[in-house]
């Protein structure tokens, strides 16, 4: 793996401001930064000041989550792919995933009372309140994409066959202090991905000259992604950009994500508006929940044969026309 960065960074954008209702200039204003990055570097960091009030109760929440013994993390099941924990073969990083996780009484089905049988009700609210505070900022910047190509007719529809699922990540630090790989380099087959991180960073991005940027949050922002199902909803525009989580520090990195996906059952299907002599429809129709279930036998056949990960763009060559 390179190891090579640039001083290159992703693109800052304030969606803290008051005045950020649709159709003001600010919105206008915000609306074609967020084109123009997510055109550059398929991602960009958002300023989000109200996340301030959770980030103590958040990352107090994720130590709890996995402190637990590894039993009882892996009583965390679900029959449905990329639900549940999961821990690397390598050890490195863990992860807990719950779907809709923008409704308390979900959490505490799916998640909680699987680990504390009597329940936790603040473990689960504070969950789920930062999936209400991140599916706000995801419709916002999703109804500013789709009004930037003038397709926000298709909104309402988008928004009810979203399920909010919300991933939490820990992180090991590296025990010989050297930089290792946590993820390997890949693009989210979603809809779109909003990540929160403690104060350690590791997420780098790829930007379109193919150098690996270092990407450092700040404690009141988010980084926004684009996942491979906008940009087959968008007819290949707009590009999901390849990432990977490295660790270099001493301590634990801890990351909590909304992976805002289609719903099973829902035809994701690129608008006729977006479709002409010049732009010819580049991708069939798919079901997400169709394509979680092959990828995630993808997956499995892959670490089965000791190769590695499908490649990337595995949404893509899944429904290419
Ligand atoms: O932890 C992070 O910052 C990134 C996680 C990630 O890329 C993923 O879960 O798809
Ligand atoms: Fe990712």
């Amino acid at each position: 793996m390179s190891s090579i960065t640039t001083p290159d960074m992703v693109p800052i954008i304030d969606f803290s401001t008051q005045d950020l209702k649709q159709g003001s200039p600010e919105w206008d204003s915000v609306k074609s930064r967020v084109r123009e990055a997510l055109e550059e570097y398929g991602c960009f960091e958002a300023s989000f000041d109200e996340v301030m009030v959770l980030r103590r109760a958040i990352f107090g929440v994720m130590e709890e989550l996995f402190d637990l013994p590894l039993p009882t993390k892996q009583l965390c099941v679900s029959e449905k792919p990329f639900r549940g924990y999961f821990g690397s073969p390598t050890g490195l990083f863990e992860s807990m995933s719950t779907d809709d996780a923008h409704v308390v009484e979900n959490i505490e089905q799916h998640l909680t009372t699987v680990l504390w049988p009597e329940g936790n009700i603040s473990i689960s609210k504070t969950l789920a309140s930062f999936t209400q505070l991140t599916s706000r900022l995801e419709t916002t910047i999703l109804r500013m994409i789709l009004e930037s190509f003038g397709v926000e007719k298709y909104m309402d529809e988008l928004i009810d066959s979203t399920n909010y699922q919300l991933r939490a990540l820990k992180y090991r630090r590296p025990e010989t202090g050297d930089p290792s790989l946590g993820i390997p380099a890949h693009c989210d087959t979603n809809l779109m991905t909003i990540l929160h991180q403690n104060n350690v960073n590791g997420l780098e991005i790829r930007n379109k000259d193919g150098e690996w940027i270092d990407v450092k949050f700040s404690p009141n922002s988010f980084i926004v992604l684009i996942g491979e199902s906008l940009s087959v909803w968008l007819n290949g525009r707009l590009c999901s950009p390849y990432h990977r989580v490295t660790l270099k520090g001493n301590t634990a990195r801890y990351s909590l994500g909304l992976f805002a996906k289609l719903k099973g059952g829902y035809l994701v299907k690129t608008p006729a508006e977006l479709v002409d002599n010049t732009n010819p429809m580049l991708f069939k129709p798919f079901d997400y929940e169709e394509f979680s279930k092959f990828y995630a036998t993808q997956i499995a056949r892959a670490a089965g044969s000791g190769t590695s990960q499908p490649r990337t763009s595995d949404l893509k060559a899944y429904c290419i026309v």
